[in-house]
């Protein structure tokens, strides 16, 4: 059964309203045709309602960089799932390198958020992915499978059904070197091998794969051709309607 491929900006902390606004006008009738695919955008949590707003209607969806698993309390600074889903928000990025990395974020919060999103009707976004430290060590695999144990503990296979897994290698993050086809796939096969082995074969084969890690239109191409590629997590080549409407249209395989 062919998984329907799944293309994602992470704008990250980038775009004002109005930056916003004029990225969405320009980018929408770009895509427009595109319906074969699912396209997300991930803006900053001050963009959210407008980017919901305007989207409305098209083929595209919002979600969020990041959460908090709780629905409400005493957590200055956090939004809840409640929240989003308020704001019209469907997805949610969880476990993003630069959470895990920049702040600190374990496996164990990383877990409490996938299963609070999937407990409120948002579909995380699970990011994984080692460290050049970690692949240099030849613990790449070992540390994939670490952080997907850890963030789907305890969570029922038909419960994944919403959730889509990112590979997002460290070092290739914002550096303008992607990981090789090889490494990719290799990673991808055996994230996708995990699933089998943790619960079903046909968990494994609908279970959506996408690459993160400097993405760009010039090499987006030979990523989705790769067999266990179901799509792309791109920060920088996102924040241009251009660049990311060309990467939405990236040529399928045959
Ligand atoms: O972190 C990323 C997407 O979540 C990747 O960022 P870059 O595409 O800028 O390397």
């Amino acid at each position: 059964m062919a998984r329907r491929p799944v293309v994602a900006a992470n704008w990250k902390m980038h775009k004002s309203l109005g930056e916003t606004r004029d990225f969405l006008r320009a980018f929408l009738p770009m895509v427009a045709g595109a319906r074969d695919r699912e396209i997300l955008v991930a803006p900053p949590f001050t963009a959210l309602a407008l980017a919901a707003e305007l989207v409305r209607g098209s083929n595209v969806a919002i979600a969020a960089q990041n959460m908090h698993p709780e629905e409400k309390g005493a957590f200055t600074g956090e939004v809840s799932p409640i929240m989003l889903s308020d704001l019209g928000v469907r997805w949610v990025i969880v476990g993003h390198s630069e959470r895990r990395h920049v702040f600190g974020e374990g496996d164990d919060f990383v877990a409490a958020k996938v299963r609070s999103a999937l407990d409120h009707g948002l579909r995380p976004i699970l990011c994984i992915g080692e460290t050049l430290e970690e692949r240099d060590a030849g613990a790449t695999l070992s540390v994939l499978e670490r952080q997907l144990a850890a963030a789907l503990a305890g969570i029922p296979g038909p419960d994944l059904a919403g959730l889509v897994v990112a590979y997002e290698p460290v070092w290739a993050i914002g550096t303008g070197r992607t990981a090789t086809t090889a490494q990719v796939q290799e990673a991808h096969r055996s994230v996708r091998e995990w699933f089998a082995g943790a619960f079903d074969s046909s968990i494994a084969g609908e279970i959506r794969i996408l690459y993160g890690g400097s993405v760009k239109p010039g090499n987006v191409d030979a990523l989705m051709a790769l067999d266990d590629v179901d799509g792309v997590l791109v920060g920088g080549a996102s924040l241009e309607a251009d660049s990311f409407s060309r990467i939405v249209n990236f040529r399928p395989a045959g």
